[in-house]
């Protein structure tokens, strides 16, 4: 493999990605989402390509913008024609040096698109275990929001799959129905058996959410993440402090810049765990500062999709890869699309794996 890449083209076009069903949360029900595929490959040598997901989060992302398509038409047409060293590490700073981090999808697709062309067009983004098929990442079963009945047919579909851990969006159908059905699943599994993680995506005021928290507590819940609303960081801080149950922080997360600026947020919310999604949090290498500062401070983390496509899935999985993974990812999102492309991602028994067999890829645009 030649040590540069040469006179890179970069083109790129939306793609509607289907839901298979209504998705809920908090802000409301999904039935599709549009991602923006990315192309890079040398003048020269256009049969090896490297592919990128930019998939802003409508309502969401800070780059959820309207005009969007015009701002990474303009990165493509600005970029197309760089040359750039080959080695990972040059690949990322580039990427930083080229797009702002406040356009965090945007230099996703860009990092994740020149990784895969560097290493040959493969869909290699990180040369881990995982890409040679050689160990499986443990991902947590998500239970969508629905009506109660719903939400429990989903539970039991995940325990039959072998899910060892579930994790459960709640705030919309109601409080006392979400804990009858985590009372439920408690009824039949343990804490031991089964880890049980809830979300509520901001839905509790600061003033329920303590009294909230205690009641969730006497279900042996490993976490809750974004119990209230970002941006309140006293209250945030305050929950933290209590020790009624440990804290995620996700949406608390989007916008910021900067290691200065991430630190500040850590050190006044000290939260138990932060969760990154690379497509929302900065991409790549401002997930990479955002995990450094976690574990220089103590605080755990995993790393999850944001409904990214299987492009934009398998790079923050072989990414995730590159750090010893101890506890479940957020990464089985695969499966929740009509028109999803075929890769080599499989779930089984609660794990996501990578079968190293490249034309398992079937990219059509
Ligand atoms: O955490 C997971 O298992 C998957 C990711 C997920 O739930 C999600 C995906 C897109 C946007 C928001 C969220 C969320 O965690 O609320």
């Amino acid at each position: 493999m030649s040590e540069y890449l040469h006179n890179i083209q970069f083109s790129f076009q939306p793609y509607v990605l289907r839901f298979r069903f209504e998705a809920g949360t908090s802000r409301g029900v999904m039935n599709e989402k549009t991602s923006y595929l990315l192309r890079a490959f040398e003048k020269d040598n256009p049969s090896v390509v490297g592919w990128g997901e930019a998939g802003p989060l409508p309502k969401l992302s800070v780059d959820d913008l309207p005009d969007f398509g015009s701002i990474m038409e303009n990165y493509v047409e600005k970029l197309s024609g760089s040359s750039i060293p080959c080695d990972p590490k040059s690949v990322l700073d580039w990427c930083s040096r080229q797009v702002p981090e406040n356009l965090p999808s945007i230099r996703f697709a860009f990092e994740t698109a020149l990784l895969d062309l560097a290493q040959g067009g493969e869909r290699k983004i990180f040369d881990t275990g995982f890409f040679h098929g050689k160990m499986a990442i443990p991902i947590n079963g998500l239970i969508w929001m629905g009506k109660k009945e719903m939400m429990m047919e989903q539970i039991e579909k995940k325990l039959s799959e072998g899910y060892s851990c579930i994790k459960m969006k709640i705030g919309a159908i109601g409080f006392s129905e979400e804990l009858d059905l985590i009372a439920r699943i408690r009824s039949r599994f343990g804490a031991d058996k089964i880890v049980l993680r809830v979300d509520a995506n901001g839905a509790f005021s600061p003033e329920e959410a303590g009294e909230k928290l205690r009641k969730l507590a006497e279900w042996d819940i490993h976490s809750i993440e974004q119990p209230i609303r970002p941006g309140q960081l006293d209250e945030m801080a305050r929950l933290c402090r209590s020790g009624i149950l440990p804290i995620a922080l996700d949406e608390e997360l989007i916008g910021l810049t900067g290691r200065e600026e991430k630190l500040r947020l850590l050190e006044i919310i000290k939260p138990q765990y932060i969760i990154l999604k690379p497509t929302l949090h900065g991409g790549i290498r401002a997930s990479q500062e955002w995990i450094q500062l976690a574990e220089e401070l103590g605080i755990g983390w995993w790393m999850t999709s944001a409904l990214e496509s299987n492009i934009g899935l398998n790079a923050v999985a072989q990414f995730t890869s590159t750090y010893a993974i101890n506890i479940p990812q957020g990464l089985g999102t695969g499966q929740l699309y009509h028109n999803n492309f075929n890769s080599p991602l499989t779930i089984s028994n609660g794990y996501l794996r990578y079968l190293p067999n490249p034309s398992l890829w079937d990219i059509r645009v």
